[in-house]
């Protein structure tokens, strides 16, 4: 079945379906992870984007019921090259079309994705149209113009949980049972999207975690005597979740906090800093970091399409971490409270694991607060 996918500059794609079918307007970003794409589809900061992958033959190792980031995809659609459509892997389940269907996610393959990279960098993310059942470029064009931009869209009530639970799984191997493991110390986590080897990695650093919603109030989340507060990653604008920088702005001070990409922008606004829009953002897995602490360069997984405004956090925050890239933050720590943030994704599942060692850092800061 045809597929097409207009970009709200014009430019148009001629392709072929694969999963589910009907149409979906999102932002088109790229990613250039080699592996991990069931990882990525299953990330919920996606919420309201098309992911394009360009390395060009994806699905060879189908989708497993383990790997998942999320409970389901929340993208809005998915662009490949070339579509694998005989997986072989030991560990799966389903193949990647059956995965997309099921979940209602409408993809689009074999069209030329470096062209449509090649568009994104030069002059940004932008809106798309993914259309299985109108193949009329003014009519798509049409319809892609008119939907409303992903800034100032609140994209996390969608993706959060709503009610708060524990989590008391560790990281494990794909052929071990998963253990149940009981925390020293209890972090109250902020759910804006959150990926679930973020809360592994929690517990495998000690902590006994409730997942609060992202709208709970801070003295919810205070009720619950927390040791340490996390901040999750998550969709859209950080601008667009108030009652969160509200809350978080409440809870500054008053215990360690610990924040993860939407989490470190949320930081960064309850701090009275701003944040941009990057061109077309960070999506990889290979983004090179440099810790200014030490010199080192860590290699890293990310997801962004926003950013902290160095200059508007720094009478307050020292920045600890940049992009070597075009050297945007990539973390900040507090001058006086216990606090720091990551822009990147430290908890990378699949790697790289350069940066484990902020879980260790935010067990310690708790020990020694
Ligand atoms: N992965 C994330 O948490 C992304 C944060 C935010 N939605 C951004 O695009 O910058």
């Amino acid at each position: 079945m045809r597929a097409t996918l207009v970009l709200a500059d014009g430019t148009v794609f001629r392709g072929k379906s694969m999963g589910a079918t009907g149409e979906i307007v999102g932002e088109v970003v790229f990613n250039t992870a080699i592996t991990g794409y069931q990882e990525i589809l299953t990330d919920p900061s996606y919420r309201g984007q098309i992911v394009t992958m360009t390395y060009p033959h994806i699905g060879n190792t189908g989708v497993n019921f383990e790997d998942n980031e999320a409970v389901e995809p929340y993208l809005a659609g998915f662009v490949i090259k070339e579509y694998c459509p005989h997986p072989s892997n030991w560990r799966k389940n389903q193949d990647l079309e059956e995965f997309l269907k099921k979940h209602g996610i409408i993809g689009i393959h074999g069209i030329d994705t470096r062209k449509l990279t090649r568009n994104i960098r030069e002059t940004g993310a932008k809106k798309g149209i993914i259309s299985t059942e109108d193949h009329d470029e003014h009519h798509l064009l049409k319809r892609v113009r008119d939907y409303p931009d992903i800034e100032g869209l609140d994209l996390v009530r969608e993706v959060s949980c709503k009610e708060p639970y524990d989590w008391d799984e560790g990281t494990w191997q794909w052929n071990a049972v998963p253990e149940k493991r009981e925390g020293t110390f209890r972090v109250a986590a902020y759910d804006s999207g959150i990926k679930q080897n973020i809360l592994r990695l929690l517990v495998d650093a000690g902590a006994k975690v409730r997942v609060f919603p992202a709208f709970a109030s801070s003295d919810e989340v205070l009720a619950y005597n927390p040791d340490g507060i996390f901040l999750s990653n998550g969709p859209g604008d950080p601008e667009a979740v108030p009652y969160l920088i509200e809350n978080v702005r409440n809870l500054i001070g008053k215990k360690p906090i610990f924040g993860i990409c939407l989490g470190h922008q949320i930081l960064g606004l309850a701090l009275h800093g701003r944040t941009y829009k990057l061109t077309f953002g960070h999506h990889g897995a290979n983004h090179p970091v440099r810790r200014i602490e030490t010199g080192h360069v860590e290699i890293t997984s990310q997801n962004h399409n926003f950013a902290v405004d160095p200059e508007s956090v720094r009478s307050e925050c020292e920045i600890t971490h940049t992009n070597l890239n075009d050297g945007t933050v990539e973390g900040m720590v507090h001058k006086k409270y216990p606090l720091f943030s990551i822009q990147y994704h430290p908890e990378a599942s699949p790697g790289p694991h350069d940066s484990r060692y902020l879980f260790e850092k935010f067990r310690a800061l708790i020990e020694n607060s």
